[in-house]
């Protein structure tokens, strides 16, 4: 019994300080008190000639005096308030104070802030106090009513003996003036009727309770009044000509709210949002394409140029007749599967709510805000995505966007909430973008994205499914044209988790004969899992017992493969005719390119390093060299990097590592110098963590709520394709031997090769005829000689091992690649 006491006085009556009914039940009684006034101020205007004289006998004991009688409709504090106000004090610029009084009940019942009561109420009272002047002075001597009150009456007489009537009167027109300029900011150049539209716009701007503007005199005679929807829309820019109205806080009208979730307003109101158009033109996977399109010949790349020998017919005459099917990379393994999306978790985030009071909250906070900094807006329209909201505005006409740029700090200070951006302007929109955190942010899972039909019907070469949009759109970015990203912020921000999604997205859309991952981990704890798809998907060095690399000479090993892959792969690509990769597969499943000449379907490769920082620590240039190597030429022959750190700074995130990574990815920094160091921009020390990102391609910057992928659900996917059949032969590397190893095994140095070894190895590559007498007989050298050569030229892996009578196999394919070999063998001396 005695429970359930305590706990409806939980329910019902307990209030704390802080408890958000307080301001309500105050803002209620101040309705109340406002209306009561108001009645009581109408009657005394019939009344107060009958009531007057009780009331100035009996002051303010008329409350407890039952015998003393009145005639105000409100009774006798009715009469006594009435009195006090217009007789005493302002006359009938008294309702004035009573307008006041009601708007700040409104104000408070709704919880918008309080500051811009104080300055209304600073205008409002100097108007009071103008107006009773005006109306004494001016009709004082007409009528016995107090029209302008004691206030009004006391001023007059003491000024006019002071300055003369007319003096008054010039007194009222210059402080008349000195609000329209300071205060209204009316602007004089216009017609009289213009400036007198704009007059009239202010002051009834000034008065208007929330709700739907007022049609101004001038806004129905310049412009008719624009649909709804057309309201700030998509390609709104600031309005041009006519006068605009500046919102206020506490403005309802101009504020558009966007967003594909319920949001409710305490209850009271259930909005639904439509689908999304696309907010900012650089938002969505196509315009993610690399600002540096390929051109063969712009990248420096040595291909497909017809001078270089070349031989384009190549191609076809070596068109494979014994097919006629396209070549079908897929069937080297029929069996496999792809993972199926039950494997992730399905998160329940679509129910969740944004309050919208929340919404009217932080809009009037912005609003307020910039007033505070004589920034004014006439538009303000909120786009709520899954962890923040955008809040759109339209500077008033006039107001720089380089001063909000330059305020950018104050305003964010004096907003105060943790993770504010601001994105002055927002590019191509002439607007202004201000991002506040939602309270409740939502969650967008792995499994969303890729279920979605943008993920489905992406035809990518490398799909990513990063995250969503502030738009809730889905956002899949193609790594092929990228072509590399940079992943970087600060520990325990959502890197890991980043690096997870970005490789759950290759697995989920490419079949282990379309990409290779190549996983250098030397923190040992992050990719270890993918160590399962060895058969699968993985690439490594011959030999490699650890599929995934870990250890920094090792990987230094791994970064010179990929070179040499990359080399191998231009001159496949050049005998091919071919400019990309993209271009030689097709040439390859059309069957136009012979497999027994060394042509293969070249996958894509994908690099993925998490936590380059120790590497660079430990191996300096000689990690930073072929990753840029690698980044500026990789591209055209498909192998693409992603390297992720969490130590953004600039001994780490190097220039030339950013001069190659135009594409980038920052989650939340500590510091807003971390955030240049990654992004070239501030911005990612005002993310709120948990997956919260930016995504810079080449200057556009899109903020992202990364999809999550629990290391669980990982598993689950590497499982399904792990203990699948895989590839008899892991996809290996091409060896890769440094100079002292080289040097130790007793390796040919360039000084110990034959006078004649280069002209032996040209002969040998231009015929591709591995044969000990043609060099004999076509060099003029002795039989012994030519036999060493021929060894030499086997032992650097031109030729392979003598097979009898037979010549022996040609493993260099053409004279470019010899060269070269050979610069190389040289430079090392
Ligand atoms: N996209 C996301 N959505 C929601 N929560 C996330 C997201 N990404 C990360 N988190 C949360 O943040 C935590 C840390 O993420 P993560 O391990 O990826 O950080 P990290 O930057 O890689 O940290 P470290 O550098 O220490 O490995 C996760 O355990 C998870 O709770």
């Amino acid at each position: 019994m005695a429970k359930t006491k305590k706990k409806s006085g939980q329910l019902g009556l307990r209030m704390g300080l802080s408890d958000e009914r307080i301001p309500k039940l105050f803002g209620l009684l101040l309705i109340f008190i406002a209306i009561y006034l108001t009645v009581a101020f109408v009657s005394y205007l019939f009344t107060w000639k009958i009531d007057q004289d009780r009331v100035l006998r009996f002051s303010w004991k008329l409350l407890s005096e039952d015998a003393a009688s009145v005639d105000n409709w409100l009774g006798r504090l009715g009469a006594f308030l009435s009195n006090f106000f217009i007789y005493f004090c302002f006359g009938l610029p008294s309702f004035i104070l009573v307008y006041f009084i009601g708007r700040l009940g409104l104000n408070r019942l709704r919880r918008a802030p309080i500051r811009p009561m104080a300055n209304l109420f600073v205008k409002l009272m100097l108007f009071t106090i103008g107006a009773a002047v005006l109306l004494s002075f001016a009709f004082g001597s007409l009528t016995d009513f107090p029209l302008g009150g004691g206030v009004g009456d006391y001023l007059v007489s003491h000024l006019s003996g002071v300055l003369g009537g007319f003096g008054v009167i010039l007194l009222l027109l210059l402080l008349l003036g000195l609000y329209l300029i300071f205060e209204a900011r009316i602007d004089f150049n216009g017609s009289p009727l213009q400036i007198r539209n704009d007059v009239v716009d202010h002051f009834s701007e000034m008065l208007r309770f929330r709700g739907k503007p007022r049609p101004s005199a001038s806004s129905v005679r310049t412009a008719p009044a624009a649909p709804p929807e057309s309201k700030l829309s998509a390609g709104a820019s600031r309005p041009e000509g006519g006068p605009t109205r500046v919102l206020a806080p506490g403005d309802r009208s101009d504020f558009e709210i966007e967003g594909p979730r319920t949001l409710s307003e305490q209850g009271v109101e259930q909005v639904r949002g439509d689908q999304m158009e696309m907010p900012l033109e650089s938002v969505g996977d196509l315009t993610l394409v690399s600002h540096d399109p390929l051109a063969v010949g712009k990248d420096n790349l040595t291909v497909a140029d017809g001078d270089e020998g070349i031989d384009t017919s190549l191609a076809v005459t070596e068109e494979n007749q014994n097919h006629t099917e396209p070549y079908d990379p897929t069937l080297d393994l029929p069996s496999y599967e792809s993972p199926h999306l039950q494997l992730l978790v399905e998160f329940d985030g679509g129910k969740q709510e944004v309050d919208r009071a929340e919404l009217e909250a932080n809009k009037d906070q912005i609003i307020e805000t910039l007033l505070n900094y004589k920034i004014e807006i006439t538009k303000i329209r909120a786009t709520i995505g899954p962890t923040v909201t955008l809040y759109e505005i339209v500077p008033a006409p006039g107001v720089r966007i380089s001063k909000i740029k330059n305020l950018e700090d104050d305003i964010a200070l004096s907003l105060a909430a943790l993770g504010i951006r601001i994105i002055a302007p927002i590019p191509g929109r002439g607007t202004i973008g201000i991002e506040v955190p939602n309270k409740n942010p939502q969650m967008v899972s792995m499994r969303e994205v890729l279920e979605s039909e943008k993920f489905r019907n992406a035809k990518m070469d490398l799909p990513l499914a990063l995250g969503k949009t502030i738009k809730n759109e889905v956002l899949i970015a193609d790594l092929a044209k990228m072509p590399h990203l940079l992943v970087a912020g600060a520990t325990g921000q959502g890197k890991s988790v980043g690096i997870n999604s970005i490789i759950m997205s290759l697995l989920y859309k490419k079949h282990p004969s379309q990409v290779k991952l190549v996983m250098i981990d030397p923190k040992k704890v992050e990719l270890f899992p993918y160590a399962k798809l060895e058969s699968h998907f993985l690439a490594f060095l011959p030999g490699q017992t650890e599929p995934i690399t870990t250890e920094t000479t090792k990987v230094i090993h791994i970064l010179n493969s990929l070179c040499i892959e990359m080399d191998q792969r231009y001159d496949l690509l050049k005998k091919a005719a071919a400019r990309n990769i993209k271009e030689y597969n097709e040439k390859f499943v059309a069957r136009r390119l012979n497999p027994e000449k060394g042509h293969k379907f070249l996958p894509f490769i994908v690099l993925i390093i998490d936590e380059f920082a120790d590497l660079i620590m430990t191996a300096g240039k000689e990690v930073e060299m072929p990753i840029a190597r690698l980044a500026q030429l990789s591209r055209a022959v498909g192998i693409h990097l992603v390297i992720a750190t969490q130590r953004p700074s600039v001994n780490i995130i190097t220039g030339v590592i950013k001069a190659n990574f135009p594409a980038r990815i920052a989650y939340k920094v500590t510091a807003k110098v971390d955030s240049r160091t990654i992004l070239d921009a501030g911005g990612a020390d005002q993310l709120i963590g948990r997956g919260d990102m930016l995504l810079s391609n080449g200057g556009d910057v899109v903020r992202l709520q990364g999809a999550f992928v629990d290391t669980p659900e990982v598993e689950e996917v590497i499982n399904f394709i792990g203990n699948q059949r895989g590839y008899v032969e892991p996809y290996l590397l091409p060896e890769y031997n440094t100079d002292e190893e080289m040097a130790g095994s007793g390796a040919l140095s360039y000084a110990d090769l034959d006078d004649m070894f280069e002209d032996a190895a040209r002969l040998i590559i231009t015929q591709q005829h591995g044969s000990t007498s043609m060099v004999q007989r076509r060099l003029k050298l002795g039989y012994n000689r030519a036999g060493r050569i021929m060894d030499q030229m086997e032992q650097l892996g031109i030729v392979g091992p003598a097979q009898g009578s037979k010549p022996r196999e040609v493993l260099v394919y053409d004279e470019m690649e010899l060269t070269r070999f050979i610069d190389d063998l040289r430079n090392r001396g």
